[in-house]
């Protein structure tokens, strides 16, 4: 699709100026010049009051402007086609990165290569911003992949995968490994009596208590509903137990609003596992982790179920 650009014209010497634009009119008739000027304050506010996409540029517009009068136009990043009687100053165009630099008199196959240019280089930052764009793009799926949207934990699948590398590097530098399976006790009724968005609410209030309770180095994830875990690196049993306690700690002393303590002030259901140094297999080894987690995971909830029926907490 070719492009509908606006032309700044700045020549002192009004032939000259004539001569270019039918040459431009000729080479691009779908453009347009905007602004045809002959000295250096209406070159430079027109530059910025016509935002012209192409400004063709005598150099000596007139003798009592600073020689180097266009340089903030092309700090700008203005797309700039230098016209100039001196063969010396093609350096100082290209140090300031103009498209071109055309000497006088201006033919028409030099205004046309000059033109050919500018319009790669406008192709070409096209496509850098396209590419910077999907990248960007790219770099957001990804982190949502394996982020939970509602609270802003590694979800499942990052969780997987840390614990598969951290078993491996448990077993291989005989270093402690933990796990804490969490689970939130009665949470539907919160939905039910509260709403769905009181029930994120106390989520992402979880997850808070839960990432805050925690060391740099351990992960907490939230694994689907109600299910969160957190794996403890370089951590055995105590260590474990000595987070359950604080994490029960933390959620009691929290400052639930009044309408999820109406309804009752959450509690979580959790238990630990340690992994077997001795274990030969990673995979069994992670599984018998997680099985050991939940199954004390189950049965710190059946006690809390015990303490619910009867009226303690
Ligand atoms: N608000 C909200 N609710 C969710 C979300 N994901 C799952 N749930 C709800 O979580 C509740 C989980 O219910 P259950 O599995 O019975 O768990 P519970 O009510 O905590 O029961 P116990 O674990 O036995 O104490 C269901 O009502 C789900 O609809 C979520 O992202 N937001």
């Amino acid at each position: 699709m070719t492009e509908m650009l606006r032309v700044m014209v700045a020549e002192d010497d009004a032939h000259a100026r004539a001569h270019v634009e039918q040459l431009l009119g000729e080479l691009r008739p779908e453009w347009s010049v905007c602004a045809s000027v002959e000295d250096v304050a209406s070159a430079l506010s027109a530059a910025r009051e016509m935002r012209p996409e192409l400004l063709l540029l005598d150099i000596h517009l007139s003798d009592d402007a600073p020689e180097d009068w266009f340089k903030a136009l092309l700090a700008e990043g203005r797309d700039v086609v230098f016209m100039t009687g001196d063969p010396g100053f093609a350096v100082h165009a290209f140090e300031g990165n103009a498209v071109d630099y055309l000497l006088k008199p201006i033919t028409r196959p030099r205004l046309e290569a000059a033109l050919g240019k500018l319009e790669a280089r406008r192709a070409q930052r096209r496509q850098d911003g396209a590419i910077r764009a999907l990248r960007a793009e790219l770099a957001v799926r990804a982190r949502e992949a394996r982020e939970d949207v509602l609270t802003g934990l590694p979800n499942r699948r990052e969780y997987d995968e840390f614990l598969e590398a951290e078993v491996l590097r448990a077993l291989r530098y005989q270093r402690p490994l933990s796990l804490l399976a969490i689970d939130l006790d009665r949470f539907k009724q919160i939905n039910d009596q509260g709403s769905h968005l009181l029930g994120d609410q106390v989520l992402q209030e979880v997850a808070k208590v839960l990432r805050t309770a925690v060391r740099q180095h351990d992960l907490v994830a939230r694994l689907g509903g109600d299910e969160f875990a957190v794996v403890l690196p370089d951590t055995g049993a105590e260590g474990a137990m000595a987070l359950k306690r604080l994490v029960e700690e933390r959620m009691r002393a929290w400052h639930w609003s009044d309408e999820v303590r109406r309804i009752a002030p959450p509690t979580l259901s959790m238990g630990w596992g340690t992994l077997d140094l001795q274990a030969l297999a990673a995979t069994e080894a992670a599984e018998h982790l997680c099985a050991q987690a939940d199954e004390r995971l189950y049965a710190d909830k059946a006690q809390r179920q015990i303490q619910t029926a009867n009226g303690m907490r």
